[in-house]
């Protein structure tokens, strides 16, 4: 019987192991360090009682005092020496072998959270309430504001945990003491309630026993500890799979951005990454069995769409622009994909554990439909390709899954997971660098700037886009695929233009996130004639360009108009750069343009 921790944070985490008073024996450590992707099984004595946690933003001092940011035991080491937690934490408690042959466990955050974790049971795996829990959402970002703890620590000083109510206010109320000491009398409170709408499995406050208490039989149960679960891949076990309906559980404050950046990642990427790999394993990258692209598309838009009607503010009505609609599932022959794609969604809502909803087959068809929305110019619509650069996707290579808000007709938000591309600088080179992270996160709201973070949960860093003004340093990105863009007319802008290096190809909207943060300076995209451009295809990658000091126009100069419907309306082709390059790039354009038509008409 063994406790495995594993940190599946971008950062490192120093866990942090308090053996209760009368527990008859300790594990083999009180505190260590966890680099990112690394684990430590230790064995689970008989009957050991106690909590473990994650510190965070930890280092030590001049004096060679040991502390952290959070989670801090106050030892001044790295072992926690039997010092408990400083709240806010998330923590993990057990029991083992308690009555009746049972273990109990939970996670908590009545103490505060500080980082996401996920306690799995593992082995034997029995008893009727034998099943994962914890808290896999970053909550960080939309603690409440009077509960919100920021450290300089953090990248631009943001947020690291976010406390309990009893720890902000002190009361006896939010606290479950004196008169209010007891069940009857400690009820949960709007602050406990932000907790459980977030993590339902999760202990809110004192007396949140009755969801939050998880028990196995001993036996051989072993168990899983992990930080930042949400993009490991989680199975479900035990008799966890009879979810029910349950509504909507509603957030009560989340902005839209904070909605779409932070449940992007958990569901969508997890089905991405998965259904990548076993394109890959299976070998089934041949365009006559695009069954495995298809569900990981239909998937994503799904859980998407359904992530955003539970958390954006739910007043005004649910509209989304989407790639994919129900019309080829509906069809004879179908059945199976469909069965696969309920199969894919159902088991990632378990498994994630933030919502108690299960689709139906005619409900998977419905929720696609919810994507069948014509945008245009008036009131508020999400825009949404589910997986971008699908022949990327099947290649192993680039992918995104771009999602977007329009308001008015103007991008207003854009978030663009990008699930292979490294998060540091690609360069001027095709493909990955130096052994760094991959999976980058970029996002942008109108006026506020674009952002970076790891698909992991990093802190999101300030992105601009490169300041390049010798078009001879320039690279250029286009589509890897060359059906998608005229080469001929891209080189031919290049070689005006005097830009040296080769052109850089890769799938999807990545080309937007590179460019933004610099990776290389112009874009262009020349699609064949009468091919009409797609909105999902570039709103949330022109906002992540425009909001990093970008300019993304057609060959004519004119700036991207989403106002029309599903599709764009431009003149020829969308060029991207920043703006010292932007008016001889369009010089170059035009040129090039009435090159190639005088070549086609001699006259
Ligand atoms: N002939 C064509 N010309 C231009 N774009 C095309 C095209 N055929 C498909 N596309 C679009 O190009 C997108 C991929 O862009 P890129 O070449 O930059 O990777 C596709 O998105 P999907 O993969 O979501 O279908 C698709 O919408
Ligand atoms: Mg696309």
């Amino acid at each position: 019987k063994t406790f495995t921790v594993t940190n599946n944070c971008g950062y490192t985490v120093w866990p942090g192991i308090l053996s209760a008073g009368n527990s008859p024996a300790a594990l083999d450590s009180t505190g260590f360090a966890l680099a990112p992707g690394e684990s430590r099984t230790m064995p689970a004595p008989h009957g050991w009682s106690g909590r473990l946690w994650g510190r965070t933003f930890c280092s030590t001092d001049p004096a060679g005092r040991f502390a952290c940011a959070t989670g801090d035991c106050g030892s001044g080491r790295l072992d926690c020496a039997g010092n408990a937690a400083k709240p806010p934490a998330t923590l993990a408690e057990f029991t083992l072998d308690g009555s009746g042959g049972m273990d109990f466990y939970d996670v908590s955050l009545v103490d505060g959270y500080n980082l996401p974790m996920l306690v799995t049971p593992r082995g034997g795996v029995t008893g009727e309430n034998c099943a994962p829990t914890g808290c896999m959402v970053d909550l960080n970002g939309k603690c409440p504001a009077e509960l919100s703890v920021a450290s300089p620590a953090a990248a631009g000083g943001g947020g690291v945990a976010c406390k309990s109510a009893c720890e902000a206010f002190g009361s006896a109320q939010y606290c479950c003491s004196g008169e209010y000491g007891n069940p009857n009398t400690c009820r949960p409170s709007a602050y406990s309630q932000f907790f459980k709408n977030a993590c339902p499995r999760a202990y809110s406050y004192a007396y949140d026993d009755a969801t939050s208490t998880f028990t196995c039989a001993s036996g051989d149960t072993s168990y899983d500890i992990t930080f930042c679960p949400s993009t490991a891949s989680v199975k479900s076990v035990g008799s966890d799979h009879g979810m029910v309906y349950a509504g909507g559980a509603q957030l009560v404050s989340s902005s839209p951005r904070v909605a779409a950046k932070t449940w992007l990642p958990p569901g969508v990427i997890v089905v991405g990454v998965a259904v990548q790999k076993d394109i890959l394993q299976s070998g089934v990258q041949s365009k006559a069995d695009q069954s495995p692209v298809t569900v990981a598309d239909y998937g994503s838009q799904i859980l998407v769409s359904l992530v955003l009607k539970m958390e954006a503010p739910a007043s005004s009505s649910f509209s989304m622009v989407a790639e994919e609609d129900s019309e080829e599932l509906r069809k004879e022959g179908a059945e199976e994909i469909l069965e696969n794609i309920t199969e894919l969604v159902n088991e990632t809502i378990v498994d994630d554990g933030t919502y108690s909803i299960y689709f139906s087959k005619e409900g998977i068809l419905s929720a696609i439909d919810d994507g069948k929305s014509e945008g245009g110019p008036s009131g508020r619509h999400w825009v949404l390709d589910p997986i971008d650069g699908t022949k990327g996707f099947l290649r192993g290579d680039q992918y995104a899954i771009a999602l977007a808000l329009l308001d008015e007709g103007k991008v207003v938000l854009g978030v663009l997971a990008c699930p292979n591309l490294s998060l540091g600088s690609i360069g001027n080179l095709n493909g990955g660098s130096s052994g760094d992270q991959v999976g980058a996160l970029f996002s942008a709201t109108i006026g506020c700037g674009a952002e970076v973070e790891s698909l992991q949960g990093s802190p999101a860093q300030k992105i601009s886009v490169c300041s390049i003004d010798n078009p001879v340093e320039a690279s250029f990105f286009e589509s890897y695929e060359g059906a998608h863009s005229l080469r001929d007319l891209t080189g031919s802008i290049a070689e005006k233009l005097g830009v040296q290096a080769p052109p850089v190809r890769i799938d999807s909207q990545a080309k937007y996130g590179a460019l933004a943060r610099g990776d290389g300076a112009i874009y262009l995209r020349f699609p064949h004639k009468g091919y009409r451009e797609k909105i999902w295809d570039h709103a949330a990658g022109s906002i992540v360009v425009t909001e990093a000091g970008g300019l993304v126009t057609d060959a004519s100069g004119n700036d991207l108009d989403f106002s029309k419907g599903r599709f764009l309306d431009l003149d020829t082709g969308i060029i991207a750069t920043n703006k010292q390059l932007m008016p001889s790039l369009l010089k170059a354009v035009q040129d090039a343009i009435k090159e190639q038509n005088q070549a086609a008409s001699p006259l």
